[in-house]
């Protein structure tokens, strides 16, 4: 069974609490539109097409569970954008949220105004069939990109078989209603026997691609290799990598994407062994209005992120063999690494330029450059 971030029916939302996976998979529930903000803030959900499916959705429990008979509809309205505004502020990068919110208040303020008898009671319903068609929508998406970035890659390197490929961050069911996005590729690539072998970096902040990507992968029975983020040069040295394919929190109209950090890196030493660089992303995640990288904002994390790693203890000697250790869940741990006195530079994405860019996976199709190397953003995404 696909692992499921989002478990939602009307006027119930919970979700997969991703600090205390691999480990432990416990939902916690997410009643009301605090307790979204928080969760998002703190990555218990992460992945910025599950961050705006979770806020839009917690807005949808909230407006559903709550007695709006007596609001006016300008005055449930008033709520309602505020409320996206409020959950806009949880974490920058990711425009998802921010596209979600956007068109949310355009619905609602059509809902409010279209006619005379509109209602707070209308407004909230039309509210909350489109969040949950969001929902719906999303796992389309994924499927489409799956399809159509594992096509793009087979034709690119030439190959239908023994393709093997690195992927950085977090993008797969966890990150998104279902199925993934750069992981929804690599899934495809499974499923078509193309894949030989997939290998998946750490990733900062808290290693969520050895935690979460890893875990995906495992679950999948997808054939698949953790490395450290600084390995990327010694794996394509020594073997033969078709394609980085990594997600993208936004992707701005020239093409320059923002995606978790060490992705430029990665883009850089995939450029130097000529491997092909492919990011996949929903449309949601296209960012016409910010012309290119540098209109990014790019998340601070605390630099004790970087200084301190907690987890569960385990409890045998691994031996030759650490892929698998007993793991104490109730006994879970903080360990400092570093040296104290350590200044921490700690920015959770990176922007990589539109020029060491192969490819743009949306459900819409792939994009490409031009004959004048520029990725025809505006003609693709009208
Ligand atoms: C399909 S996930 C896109 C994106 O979201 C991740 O960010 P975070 O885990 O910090 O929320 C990551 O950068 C992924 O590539």
């Amino acid at each position: 069974m696909a692992l499921q971030a989002i478990r939602y029916e009307r006027g119930s939302l919970s979700i997969l609490d991703q600090l205390l996976l691999p480990h432990q998979s416990i939902y916690i529930d997410v009643p009301d539109v605090s307790t979204a903000w928080n969760a998002i803030k703190t990555m218990q959900v992460r992945g910025a097409p599950a961050i705006a499916i979770v806020a839009v959705l917690a807005l949808a429990v909230e407006l559903h569970n709550n007695d709006n008979a007596s609001q006016s509809a300008p005055s449930i309205l008033t709520e309602i954008h505020s409320k996206l505004d409020y959950l806009v502020t949880s974490r920058p990068t990711a425009v998802n949220l921010g596209d979600a919110a956007n068109k949310l208040k355009t619905l609602t303020e059509k809902a409010a105004t279209a006619t005379e008898s509109a209602t707070s009671e209308s407004v909230v319903a039309a509210f909350i069939e489109a969040a949950e068609h969001m929902l719906l929508q999303d796992v389309e998406d994924n499927k489409a990109i799956g399809r159509h970035g594992a096509l793009w890659i087979q034709n690119a390197v030439s190959k239908t078989s023994d393709i093997r490929v690195l992927t950085h961050c977090n993008t797969g069911s966890l990150a998104t209603a279902s199925y993934g996005t750069a992981l929804g590729i690599i899934r495809s690539l499974h499923a078509n026997n193309s894949l030989s072998h997939a290998y998946c970096t750490e990733t900062r902040p808290y290693n969520q691609g050895s935690r979460l990507t890893a875990y995906e992968l495992v679950h999948e029975q997808i054939p698949a290799t953790l490395i450290t983020d600084s390995m990327a040069a010694s794996l394509f040295s020594s073997q033969n990598i078709a394609a980085v394919i990594v997600g993208a929190d936004r992707v701005a109209a020239n093409g320059d994407t923002a995606n978790k950090i060490g992705t430029f890196q990665l883009a850089i030493v995939a450029r130097h062994f000529g491997v092909k660089f492919v990011v996949a992303a929903p449309t949601t995640s296209v960012d016409l209005n910010t012309e290119n990288g540098a209109g990014i904002k790019i998340e601070h994390r605390p630099g004790w992120e970087v200084l301190v790693v907690s987890g569960p203890t385990v409890t045998n000697n691994p031996g030759n063999d650490s892929s698998n250790v007993e793991v104490n869940v109730h006994d879970v741990r903080s360990v400092k690494q570093a040296a104290n006195g350590i200044g921490v530079f700690n920015p959770s994405f990176d922007v990589t330029p539109a020029a060491l860019i192969d490819a743009i996976v949306t459900e819409n199709g792939v994009v490409e450059k031009n004959a004048d190397g520029v990725f025809p953003m505006h003609q693709a995404f009208k």
